[in-house]
């Protein structure tokens, strides 16, 4: 399928998806948002793409949502669309493991988005934030959910009651990225963390994609029950046998995803 306002390029294993609308700092309108879901709909159901990875420009990785879109929208359109709830959902749903590679703004939106995935990697030049409080309104794809479960009520409160920037030190002192990484190096970074990640047995890859998200969810009891349910399923896989294995024989695991 053609894409006007994403890129997709697949390379080992790997899909990289890059958000293109340049004269607007990637905003988030329709039309990207259902494309970026649609790509990634793609590459989860393509045999090739083992791991996903999601890019901006050096200036955006994302802006927000479009409010030149958004500004013309009343109570009845925003309630009648659900806006926001597809990609959500969409972007939730989807079970190979997702990479954000931000550099530069990742406001509103553009932040969520980053959070939707399943780890980010910031280039130095990146900037977090929920300034939705400047127009009127507040985070509506997880600003004020996920996160305060990455960084703590106190500053996810700071966040999205002043609309501050953070830069991408402080965001990863607060948990909110994994690694932060010179800009020039980002795609570099991110696209070998996708092929280390693409190298291992998908379906432990998905199944400790899954583990991680439902902690988020479920309380710790529950959490630790359904971990070590998933953990005692991979003993009837093939990959369990081959990965161990390997390790005793001293050879790099074959896994086949079987
Ligand atoms: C998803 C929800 C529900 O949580 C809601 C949201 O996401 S609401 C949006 C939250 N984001 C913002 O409020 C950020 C808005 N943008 C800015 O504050 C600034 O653009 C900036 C600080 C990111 C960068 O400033 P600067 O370098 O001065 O560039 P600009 O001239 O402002 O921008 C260039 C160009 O891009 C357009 N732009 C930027 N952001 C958006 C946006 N979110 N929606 C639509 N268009 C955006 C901006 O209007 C400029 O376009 P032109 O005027 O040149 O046509």
């Amino acid at each position: 399928m053609a894409f006007e306002t994403i890129i997709v390029e697949i390379e080992d294993h790997v899909a990289l998806i890059k958000l293109n609308r340049p004269d607007a700092l990637n905003a988030l309108n329709t039309q990207l948002l259902g494309e970026l879901c649609t790509a990634l709909e793609d590459a989860d159901s393509n045999d090739k793409v083992r791991c996903i990875v999601i890019t901006g420009s050096d200036k955006a990785f994302a802006a927000g949502a479009d409010i030149k879109e958004m500004s013309e929208m009343s109570f009845v359109d925003v309630y009648n669309i659900n806006l926001f709830a597809d990609a959500n959902d969409r972007v939730t749903a989807i079970r190979k493991p997702i990479i954000a590679a931000v550099a530069g703004y990742a406001l509103g939106g553009g932040c969520e988005l980053a959070m939707l995935c399943d780890f980010i990697i910031a280039a130095d030049t990146a900037k977090f934030g929920q300034p939705e409080i400047n127009l009127g309104v507040i985070a509506g794809l997880g600003g004020s959910q996920r996160l305060t479960r990455f960084v703590g009520k106190s500053k996810s409160m700071d966040m999205n009651l002043t609309g501050r920037f953070m830069d991408a030190d402080e965001a990863e002192r607060a948990g909110l990225v994994s690694r932060v990484v010179p800009a020039k190096k980002l795609i570099e970074e991110a696209v070998s963390a996708a092929q280390k990640i693409a190298e291992k047995s998908q379906l432990t890859a998905m199944a400790a994609k899954e583990a991680v998200n439902r902690s988020y969810e479920l309380p710790l009891s529950e959490g630790m029950l359904f971990e070590r349910r998933v953990f005692h399923s991979m003993f009837a896989t093939e990959d369990q046998k081959e990965g161990m294995a390997a390790f005793l024989e001293k050879r790099t695991a074959q896994f086949r995803d079987k």
